[in-house]
């Protein structure tokens, strides 16, 4: 599903609206949250949000398991880091215990560090598939999502939950959930603004399915739900809009 803002500033307050109620569903349901962030600039409005009263105090965050969607392949001092902007945006303001924030960093090599990071997973799912509450997901305006770049081959992996590999156009290594592991999830939301992401988000919604360009196409979801929401300069090209 589709629906379209004005501006991000709504699109964030519609989004924290949808973390607030994930969460609380999945808590009463099972008694824990688990939820995968995005990195980017695109969430920023949302971290800060969840980050202050009143959604800060809505969410039941001792029984929510944070895990991220994917990182740039640095430590969590970095700039770039994905986990270093949800920790300074969100985490460091709000009651998650440590020990359910999962980084995805070590010092191990990454490929190595991939299959530690499908092992946390698994811990929190008792082995079963990661099934997750809520993942959040931007959208690159290339068509990628998480670190599922155009024609790199993590886009045909069927059998792992995690993945990393050298990602030659920025000249660093990529950690992601793999599109099996997003695919499993309960609900994806994407939050995607801006004019720049305007021709991708009309190739990946309403294009000839092309994955290998545009990745983002692969995320459709078993059994959950996949929302979109956009801002009116993303949407511009969009024949379908809520
Ligand atoms: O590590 C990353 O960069 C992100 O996970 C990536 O997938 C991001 O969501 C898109 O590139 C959109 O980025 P913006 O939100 O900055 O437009």
């Amino acid at each position: 599903m589709i629906q379209v803002y004005k501006t991000p500033a709504e699109l964030s307050r519609a989004a924290v609206e949808i973390f607030v109620q994930a969460a609380q569903e999945a808590v009463q349901e099972n008694g824990r949250f688990v939820v995968a962030l995005t990195g980017g600039s695109s969430p920023e409005q949302l971290y800060k949000l969840l980050a202050q009263a009143p959604y800060r105090d809505l969410v039941p965050w001792a029984q929510t398991y944070v895990f991220w969607g994917d990182e740039r392949w640095v430590p969590l001092t970095d700039d770039r880091s994905n986990a270093k902007m949800a920790f300074e945006m969100l985490l460091h303001h709000v009651p998650v215990p440590k020990s359910h924030i999962y980084p995805m960093w070590s010092t191990e090599q990454p490929q190595v560090f991939a299959q530690v990071y499908e092992k946390q997973l698994l811990n929190v799912f008792d082995g079963a598939t990661p099934q997750f509450d809520l993942i959040l997901l931007g959208m690159g305006d290339d068509g990628h999502t998480a670190s599922l770049f155009p024609s790199t081959p993590v886009l045909h992996e069927k059998e792992k939950w995690v993945q990393a590999y050298y990602l030659e156009p920025q000249s660093m290594y990529r950690i992601t959930l793999t599109a099996p592991c997003l695919n499993a999830a309960r609900k994806i939301v994407f939050m995607t603004f801006g004019e720049k992401k305007a021709k991708a988000l009309r190739e990946v919604l309403e294009g000839e399915p092309n994955p290998e360009l545009y990745p983002s196409q692969l995320i459709q979801p078993q059994s959950g739900e996949t929302l979109w929401l956009v801002d009116e300069a993303a949407a511009q090209l969009l024949e379908s809009k809520a």
